[in-house]
C-alpha cells in the first residue's frame, strides 16, 4: 500500500473538507506511522502538527528520544503499521486512531476500548475498487490474462496460438464474508451469470444468495471461492487444508482480504501438488514477502496488496481520515466510527 504522489499540490486546505470555524488544529500532534498516500500526508501537514514515525527509523523508542510522547493526540496508521499495544502505551494523550484502511487488524482494538481511544476507518469509499479487483483476479486466473499478455509481448504468438483458457461466466461463486465488499463482489459476479452462495457468522436477511453455515460445505459447492471477510482471531487461517481440499483441483481461490486468512503453506503445497486449480492473490501472510514457489506458477495471479489503490479511492480515503480527525477535535460525531 505505498502510493505515488497524485497530481494535487496538497498545499491548500481541501475545500471539500468541512470548514470547522473557530477551532485551531495546527497545534494538535498527529503521528503518521508510515508513508501512505502523499496527498494524505500533505493534508495532515496542512491541518495539523504532523510527525512521521519513519523519520525515526519507524521506532517508537527512537521517536521518544527526540519528541515528547504527550504531544501526540492522534495516530494515522494503515495496513502496514497501525496502532499496537506498544504504540498505544507510548502516547498517554492519544485520543484517536484514524486508520487509512478499512481493515482493523493492525489496531489493538481492545486496548483502545480500555483506554477510551476512538477509532475510525475508511469503509465504503473503497468497496468498488476492491470488488473490481476481485473480479479482475478471477478473470486473470481463468482467462490467463497475464500469461497471454506475456505471450504476445515476447513474440510467441508468431509461432503458435496461445491455447485455451477457462470460462468465467456462469460459474458458481462462493463468498466468505458477505459484508460491504462481499456484497459488491456478489453483485458483480451476478452480472456474469454466476450463482452466488456465501458463508458468514450469520445468515443475512437482505441477501438472496444461498447461505452456508459451514465453510467446508461452501467450498465443496462452489468453483470459485473468494475471501472477503475481516481478519479476526476467528477468521485467522479460515482457509486451511480442509477448505482447500474441499474446493479441489478445479477450484480457484481468490483472496482480497488479508494474507493471514489463508494458511499459506497449505495453499502453496496444494497448488504445487495440483490439489487446487489456481489462485488470485492480493494479500500474503508476510507482506511484502511472497512465497518463492508461487512465482513460478502459471495458474496463479499475484498483486501487491493494491485492492483500493486507485487515485480516486486513495484521495477519498485520505479525505475521510482528515474529516474524522477534524470531527473528533471539534467534538462532532465521527463519520465512520469503529469505537
Ligand atoms: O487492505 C486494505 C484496507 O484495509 O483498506
Amino acid at each position: 500500500m505505498n502510493h505515488q504522489p497524485t497530481p494535487q499540490t496538497g498545499k491548500e486546505k481541501n475545500p471539500n473538507l468541512k470548514k470547522i470555524s473557530g477551532i485551531t488544529m495546527e497545534s494538535i500532534g498527529v503521528l503518521m506511522t508510515c508513508p501512505m498516500h502523499k496527498y494524505l500526508e500533505q493534508q495532515l501537514e496542512t491541518h495539523f502538527n504532523l510527525f512521521r514515525l519513519w523519520h525515526c527509523n519507524s521506532s517508537i523508542t527512537e521517536f521518544l528520544k527526540t519528541h515528547q510522547g504527550n504531544t501526540i493526540r492522534a495516530v494515522v496508521g494503515d495496513t502496514n503499521i497501525g496502532a499496537d499495544a506498544e504504540l498505544i502505551a507510548s502516547f498517554p494523550n492519544l485520543e484517536i486512531v484514524a486508520s487509512y484502511s478499512v481493515g482493523l487488524d493492525k489496531i489493538d482494538l481492545r486496548k483502545c476500548e480500555e483506554k477510551g481511544i476512538r477509532v475510525a476507518n475508511t469503509p465504503d469509499v473503497l468497496t468498488d475498487d476492491v470488488a473490481d479487483l476481485a473480479i479482475g483476479l478471477i478473470l486473470g486466473v481463468l482467462r490467463r490474462i497475464c500469461a497471454s499478455d506475456e505471450y504476445v509481448r515476447i513474440g510467441k504468438w508468431k509461432d503458435a496460438d496461445f491455447g485455451l483458457a477457462t470460462k468465467f461466466s456462469g460459474k458458481s461463486v462462493g463468498i466468505v464474508g458477505l459484508g460491504r465488499i462481499g456484497t459488491a463482489i456478489a453483485k458483480r459476479a451476478e452480472a456474469f451469470g454466476c450463482s452466488i452462495s456465501y458463508f458468514s457468522r450469520s445468515q443475512k436477511p437482505f441477501a438472496n444468495y444461498k447461505f452456508y453455515s459451514n465453510i467446508i460445505d461452501l467450498a465443496t459447492s462452489c468453483q470459485i471461492l473468494i475471501v472477503a471477510c475481516a481478519l479476526t482471531e476467528e477468521t485467522h487461517h479460515i482457509i486451511d487444508r480442509e477448505v482447500i481440499d474441499a474446493l479441489g483441483p478445479k477450484g480457484i481461490l481468490i483472496n482480497i482480504g488479508r494474507g493471514a486468512h489463508v494458511d499459506e503453506t497449505e495453499l502453496v503445497s496444494a497448488l504445487l501438488e495440483g490439489r487446487l486449480g489456481g489462485a488470485g492473490l492480493d494479500v500474503y501472510e508476510n507482506e511484502p514477502e511472497v512465497p518463492e514457489e508461487l512465482l513460478g506458477l502459471g495458474n496463479v495471479v499475484l498483486q501487491p496488496h493494491v485492492g483500493s489503490d486507485t487515485v480516486e479511492t486513495s484521495d477519498a480515503m485520505a479525505d475521510l481520515v482528515i474529516s474524522n480527525l477534524m470531527a473528533h477535535f471539534s467534538n462532532k460525531p465521527l463519520l465512520t466510527p469503529v469505537i
